[in-house]
């Protein structure tokens, strides 16, 4: 089965509870929410308040993207606020082997997200640690941004690591997922596919859900 994992990057945060809400309504699978901390990105977004509002509300599991550095030292506060999983960087990570067993030392699911510019290869020997691949199909940092299209071929090459390692990471695509490539994407071989401006800048977010979702199949 294909997961959907909208990006509450794109939510609406002075009525965050309602899209909240709509996302606990429909047929989504995953909460994504994006950290950026203005150092590894040129971007902020949002810190540890707003994920303890979300995990108030939240009835999905709630998939972490960290776009930080330093993450080791924020891993038991993200798990303290409801996280279910925890994804870094490979960029952002001078001791990534060090940093996923200690994500999954505390009982969270773990993965690593990989820059447009980043060969896959980099994870050839952390793979089979690995939870969950996400691959950037934008560069990390903002919303609406323009999909990659190299990022078809990185896919196909993800799931042929994961098979010659048997790794039982997912493989998960981030960035300018919209309703012209998303079955394209599931096609490849994504499990994971992440979505923000598609769905919460559409009319009707409950039926772009519905409807990426019998795409995605
Ligand atoms: O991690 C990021 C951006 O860095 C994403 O999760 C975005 O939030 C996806 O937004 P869209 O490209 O779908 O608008
Ligand atoms: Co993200």
């Amino acid at each position: 089965m294909i997961l959907l994992a909208p990006s509450i990057l794109s939510a609406d945060f002075g009525n965050l509870n309602k899209d909240i809400e709509m996302i606990n309504q429909s047929e989504a699978d995953w909460f994504h929410v994006d950290i950026m901390d203005g150092v590894f990105v040129p971007n902020i977004s949002f810190g540890f308040p707003i994920l303890e509002a979300l995990n108030k509300k939240a009835s999905k599991f709630k998939d972490v993207h960290l776009m930080i550095a330093h993450a080791d030292e924020y891993i038991q506060t993200f798990k303290k606020l409801g996280a279910d999983s925890l994804t870094v960087h490979y960029e952002a990570c001078l001791h990534l082997n060090r940093t996923i067993q200690a994500i999954k030392s505390e009982g969270l699911k773990a993965g690593v997200a990989l820059n447009p510019h980043s060969n896959i290869h980099l994870l050839d020997d952390i793979i089979e640690e690995l939870d969950l691949v996400l691959i950037m199909s934008v560069n990390p940092g903002f919303g609406g941004q323009k999909f990659i299209e190299n990022t078809y071929k990185k896919i196909a090459n993800t799931k042929d690591l994961i098979i010659q390692k048997n790794s039982s990471a997912r493989i998960q695509v981030d960035g300018g997922v919209n309703i012209n490539n998303i079955k394209k994407l599931a096609d490849t071989g994504a499990d994971v596919l992440v979505a923000g401006s598609a769905i919460f800048n559409s009319e009707n977010p409950l039926e772009t859900i519905k409807s990426f979702k019998s795409l995605a199949v």
